[in-house]
């Protein structure tokens, strides 16, 4: 084949606690991490000149070098740089649906799609874990991009454990178009902010200390009971995001009062979601939320919860 269209999933964080600062300057997390089926659409063509090209339907997005998708092709390229001669460039077409710069991890799910995709492209035979960690390579949000499903992240994010699929798991999400937080702003903001209740005395200090909150949400997820879920959203970024945001608090607040049964910024934001009851129910909340609201620029999004991480259509 020298085509192959693949589905790339959004994801969302139902639990995201920092525990403290690593040496690398990033944070180390205990993060809970769902795909959802808001996804982008990937397809990847091999091309006679060994070049990488990117095109993106959102004028937002860039199709030089900064883009997440042309990394990964990139990052192919020179870690197997015999297979890319042989089989020529790689063009990228990415039709965006998940919104861009929102903590649904858009650009990370691009690069894991061009992963997956030039694995089979080029024939290279690399296994989930060996693409994870290449993943790893270009954002912390990677890795689990290419697995999918739900799973416990930890480490900065790249060190997964799968855990169960949640099933039937309704969602509304809503992200301002025109508002867009950056990521290293979050953890900076953060770390300025909160550094002094950083654990530092030693890893498994740390380990142990999360593992106190995170697991209950882990024993919700056992449960398949979507009301625990809800009571156990948690993530340590809305603490800076939402008083520098106030839209973002306002439409956390308009979720609730819009009876779902949680509601909790993404990553790190601007998107907020609410878990609810059925399909039904989140096709309610949307409509209560957009006639509450009255915003032109709050696009809303009921989804639900999936098993799985990159696809591949064709
Ligand atoms: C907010 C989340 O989306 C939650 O899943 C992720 O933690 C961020 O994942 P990402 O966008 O893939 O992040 P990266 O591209 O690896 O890092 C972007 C920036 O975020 C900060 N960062 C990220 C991950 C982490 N564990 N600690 C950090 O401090 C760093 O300043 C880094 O320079
Ligand atoms: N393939 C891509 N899709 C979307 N944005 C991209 C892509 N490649 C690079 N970018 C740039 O990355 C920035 C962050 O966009 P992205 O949608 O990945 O954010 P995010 O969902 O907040 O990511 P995360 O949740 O992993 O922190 C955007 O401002 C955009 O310019």
């Amino acid at each position: 084949m020298h085509s192959y269209t693949l589905i790339a999933p959004a994801k969302i964080n139902l639990y995201l606690e920092i525990i403290g600062d690593r040496s690398d300057n990033y944070h180390e997390l205990a993060m809970i991490l769902q795909s959802i089926d808001l996804a982008d659409e990937i397809e990847l063509h091999s091309i006679s000149t060994d070049t990488i090209r990117v095109h993106c339907n959102h004028p937002l997005v860039p199709t030089d070098r900064s883009n997440l998708a042309y990394r990964a092709a990139e990052l192919m390229a020179t870690e197997f740089p015999n297979t890319f001669a042989k089989y020529g460039g790689v063009e990228i077409t990415i039709t965006k649906r998940i919104p861009v710069a929102a903590g649904l991890a858009g650009g990370s799910t691009n690069a894991a799609a061009v992963l997956v995709g030039i694995n089979l492209l080029w024939k290279l035979g690399l296994t989930q874990s060996e693409l994870e960690e290449l993943g790893a390579t270009l954002g912390s949000d990677v890795p689990f991009c290419v697995a999918g499903g739900t799973a416990i992240a930890t480490g900065r994010g790249e060190q997964l454990s799968p855990l169960p699929s949640l099933n039937n798991i309704y969602i509304v999400l809503g992200k301002y178009k025109s508002l867009e937080v950056s990521t290293p702003w979050a953890y900076k903001s953060y770390r300025q902010e909160y550094s002094d209740s950083y654990i530092r005395d030693s890893d498994n200090l740390a380990i142990r200390a999360s593992a106190v909150h995170s697991g209950e949400m882990v024993k919700a997820i056992l449960h398949q009971d979507a009301k625990e879920i809800a009571q156990k959203l948690h993530n340590d970024l809305e603490k800076v995001v939402l008083p520098a945001y106030p839209q973002v608090l306002q439409l956390r607040e308009t979720f609730a009062n819009a009876g779902v049964l949680g509601t909790m910024m993404s990553g790190s934001g601007p998107s907020v979601f609410a878990l609810c009851e059925s399909q039904e129910h989140a096709e309610e909340v949307k409509l209560q939320v957009k006639t509450a609201t009255k915003n032109e620029d709050l696009e809303l999004f009921v989804t639900k919860a999936i098993a799985h991480g990159i696809q591949i259509v064709s």
